[in-house]
């Protein structure tokens, strides 16, 4: 299989991104502290997610870390505020991008992937832990390399995230595991998280990333449409209204292309009565 030949996608401090063959890839590009996100972190990789969503060329995304130690070791303790994500008026370049007042910019980052419209696929080299590990839980696939870790450690650090972290791995691994993950904080070999259902696919650290790109061209060979009509499927029901909202204003998308629903456009247009007589009223 032909290498990938990645090219520089813009220019960050806390993330790569990089492009090739309609694959966007973004790497926490922090491995001094195992890629460890702070605030500037996540509001870098929020920029590039929603680049990737808009570029019409780009079909599948990757998210991973530098080096291979580490996808991602969560939150960065050090940076950690008593109320959240602070900026230290006294040394601003230690938080960047912190807020004023203490807040989570992880909380919409998540959301953004739920909602972003193309698979996203996590690529696992080293240890997953905490809210790294939530990222990689949130992507819609994960291969993982034979030294990947993977775990949940809120717990013992005085952190926990009932969110997407709770439910979205309840859904993958059944309730009983999931509080086990969470309440144990123990860490889970590779192999033992493809047996669990939290990883799509186990390789050799160095076949890593070739792995993820043929799982990335197979499905740029499948459907845009039908993989993002999957996608909102997948979580229309675990994401309540927001979820069928996503499912039900991409079947108006599809409907728009319809000589019905231009018919109601056109009539207004024209100023006349829509005539809707000639469509079918379905069984
Ligand atoms: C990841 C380890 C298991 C790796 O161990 P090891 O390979 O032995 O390396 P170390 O020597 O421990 O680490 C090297 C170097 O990196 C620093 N570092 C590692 N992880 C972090 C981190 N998370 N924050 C800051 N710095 C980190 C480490 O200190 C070393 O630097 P030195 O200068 O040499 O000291 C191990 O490192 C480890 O266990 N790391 C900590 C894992 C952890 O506690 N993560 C945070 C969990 S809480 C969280 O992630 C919440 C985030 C979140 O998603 C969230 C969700 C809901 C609401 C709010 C939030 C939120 O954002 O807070």
């Amino acid at each position: 299989m032909a290498a990938i030949e990645w090219k520089e996608a813009g220019e960050f401090t806390d993330i790569k991104y990089h492009k090739a063959e309609g694959i966007a890839k973004i790497t926490i590009n922090r491995p001094e502290v195992r890629n460890a996100f702070r605030p500037l972190t996540v509001i870098e990789m929020s920029r590039a997610l929603d680049d990737a969503r808009e570029d019409t060329e780009i079909g599948v995304i990757i998210l991973t870390g530098e080096g291979p130690d580490a996808f991602c070791s969560g939150g960065d303790q050090k940076v950690r505020g008593d109320t959240g994500y602070l900026e230290d008026p006294e040394n601003p370049q230690r938080t960047p991008g912190g807020a004023s007042v203490g807040r989570f910019h992880v909380t919409d980052f998540h959301v953004q992937m739920r909602r972003c419209p193309k698979p996203i696929v996590a690529m696992v080299a080293g240890y997953a832990i905490g809210g790294g590990h939530v990222l990689h839980v949130l992507c819609d696939l994960t291969i993982a390399a034979e030294n990947a870790i993977f775990g949940q450690v809120g717990p013992r650090v005085g952190s926990f995230d009932g969110g997407y972290g709770a439910s979205v791995l309840t859904q993958l691994v059944g309730p009983k595991k999931a509080k086990e993950i969470w309440f144990l904080c123990r860490r889970y070999t590779a192999r033992e998280a493809l047996e669990m259902g939290l990883v799509n696919a186990v390789v050799p650290l160095e076949r890593l990333e070739e792995e993820t790109v043929r799982w990335c061209r197979e499905m740029l060979e499948k459907s845009p449409f039908a993989l993002r009509m999957l996608k909102a499927s997948f979580h229309a029901h675990e994401d309540g209204f927001a979820g069928i909202q996503q499912l039900a204003h991409d079947a108006n998308l599809l409907f728009y292309g319809t000589e019905e629903a231009q018919e109601g456009r056109d009539a207004f247009k024209e100023k006349r009565r829509p005539d809707f007589s000639k469509f079918p009223r379905r069984p």
